[in-house]
């Protein structure tokens, strides 16, 4: 069984065939710079100590300091952790953002935890990898299970160590401690503006596209939503709970204000978790993925479509929300069943991109409108979702191996231009591999 950084490097490899780029920058492309794994010990309100498993990774800082995400979840490892920074690094070059690629984790369940423990463990986190982060070096933001109450905690904690205001060393902070306006929904938002210009080329309409999306947090439940105002269709929807399915379409709004008050979304629509068969199905999380649908949207964890399932796979477009959902023996199977896949690196870069408008924010002082973030959110996703679809046809690849491409083209440029110390003491060019 591969690891989930060895799977990532597969499209990598893919991608490779296609690009002129020095041996030495492919070397260094496959390896993470920097993996940290500390220990936490918190102090539980029982007055017990607890001791937690934290990670930060910096895969690759050569286009500007390590930018990505914090996760807090069970299954949390450096393994994931070292491929969910992979894909920053090339999701920050894809956009053209002046960040590197990294990311970080605890392994635990947050809904375990009372709130004054989350708080004490997100301060620990940070007292743990304070040597490591800052707003030049590596900068945080929220991923699964953490959200601006944690990042406002952990920026707190960072100012607290230095004994000064840093802002930009996190992002996705409440407004009220230097937070942009729109970083809560960016993810969401980025995807769709993806969504809804790509279906338009497969001349596409709203009213007439069934859509599945699994995940209702953050990322999903913010881009279900935009598309059922566009007019879309929205059939199904799932959480860690499961979800629910209903042929006419769901009051997106209206879930989400119930999944708002802690419930379980089913709950809507049915007394128990037994639906009313006839209007409306409870479904699990793997029936909601081999649903007769348009689209598919997977916006929860990695891992979800593999070689176990992708034959059952009906949609024709999947748009990847979540990181990694689709393993690479997948890919090839949903490739050959002629599914477009629109990947992560591309589809879910809207919460990153908010991310450097509000690193910009704080550096500058000059804080945007929620209009004027979004316009620069949407110019850049379409310009660059764009740029991958002209790169597939031009070279007859899939989407992902496109985004690759010209992910890769920034990242050897920069790789290249940065050179190593050895060229200078011997006067080595790097070796060019030509397509
Ligand atoms: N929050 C952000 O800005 C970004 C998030 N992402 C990715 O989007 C995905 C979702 O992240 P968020 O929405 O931020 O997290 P979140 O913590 O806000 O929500 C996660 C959602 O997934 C559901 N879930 C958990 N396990 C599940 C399972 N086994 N099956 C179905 N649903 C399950 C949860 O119930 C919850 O609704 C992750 O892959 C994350 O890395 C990507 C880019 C940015
Ligand atoms: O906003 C950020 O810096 C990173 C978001 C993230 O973790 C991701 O795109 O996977």
């Amino acid at each position: 069984m591969s690891t989930l950084l060895a799977d990532a490097s597969i499209r990598l490899e893919k991608a490779l065939k296609y690009v002129s780029i020095s041996e030495d920058a492919i070397a260094r492309l496959k390896h993470p710079k920097t993996s940290l794994s500390v220990s936490i010990p918190v102090r539980m309100d029982d007055g017990s100590l607890r001791i937690f498993q934290g990670y930060r990774v910096r895969y690759d800082d050569t286009r500007g300091p390590g930018k990505g995400g914090v996760r807090y979840h069970p299954n949390v490892n450096i393994d994931e952790v070292q491929s969910l920074a992979f894909w920053m690094t090339f999701k920050c070059a894809l956009l053209d953002l002046p960040f590197g690629g990294a990311k970080g984790g605890i392994t635990l369940n947050p809904k375990e935890l009372s709130k004054q423990e989350l708080e004490r463990l997100s301060r620990g986190y940070i007292d743990a990898i304070a040597d490591f982060i800052g707003p030049d070096v590596d900068i945080l933001a929220p991923d699964v299970y953490t959200n601006d109450m944690i990042m406002g905690w952990m920026m707190d904690q960072y100012n607290i160590i230095q004994r000064k205001i840093c802002p930009a060393v996190v992002t996705g902070k409440p407004l009220t401690m230097g937070g942009s306006k729109g970083r809560d929904t960016a993810t969401g938002t980025g995807a769709f503006y993806v969504i809804h210009s790509m279906l338009s080329k497969f001349a596409q309409k709203p009213e007439n596209t069934t859509i599945a999306v699994q995940g209702f947090g953050n990322a999903g439940s913010v881009v279900a939503e935009l598309l059922f105002k566009a007019g879309y269709k929205v059939v199904a929807v799932s959480d860690s709970m499961g979800g629910i399915y209903t042929e006419k379409g769901l009051d997106i709004p209206s879930l989400k204000r119930h999944k708002e008050e802690n419930k379980d979304i089913k709950t809507l629509y049915c007394q128990d978790s037994l639906c009313d068969m006839v209007e409306y199905q409870s479904l699990s999380n793997a029936e909601l993925l081999n649903l007769n649908v348009d689209v598919l949207i997977p916006a929860a964890l990695e891992n979800q479509i593999t070689s176990i399932n992708a034959a059952n796979i009906q949609a024709k477009y999947i748009f990847e929300v979540a990181n990694g959902p689709i393993t690479s023996e997948a890919d090839a199977i949903l490739e050959q069943k002629g599914i477009y896949v629109f990947p992560d690196i591309l589809v879910n870069a809207g919460g990153v991109t908010v991310s450097y408008f509000e690193w910009v924010q704080n550096r500058s002082g000059l804080y945007w409108r929620l209009t004027e973030v979004n316009e620069r959110l949407k110019e850049r996703m379409v310009t660059e979702a764009e740029k991958v679809w002209i790169i597939a046809r031009e070279f007859d690849t899939s989407l992902r191996t496109a985004a690759y491409i010209h992910a890769i083209e920034r990242l050897g440029e920069a790789l290249d231009a940065k050179g190593t110390r050895d060229y200078y003491l011997n006067g080595i060019t790097p070796k060019l591999i030509k397509r």
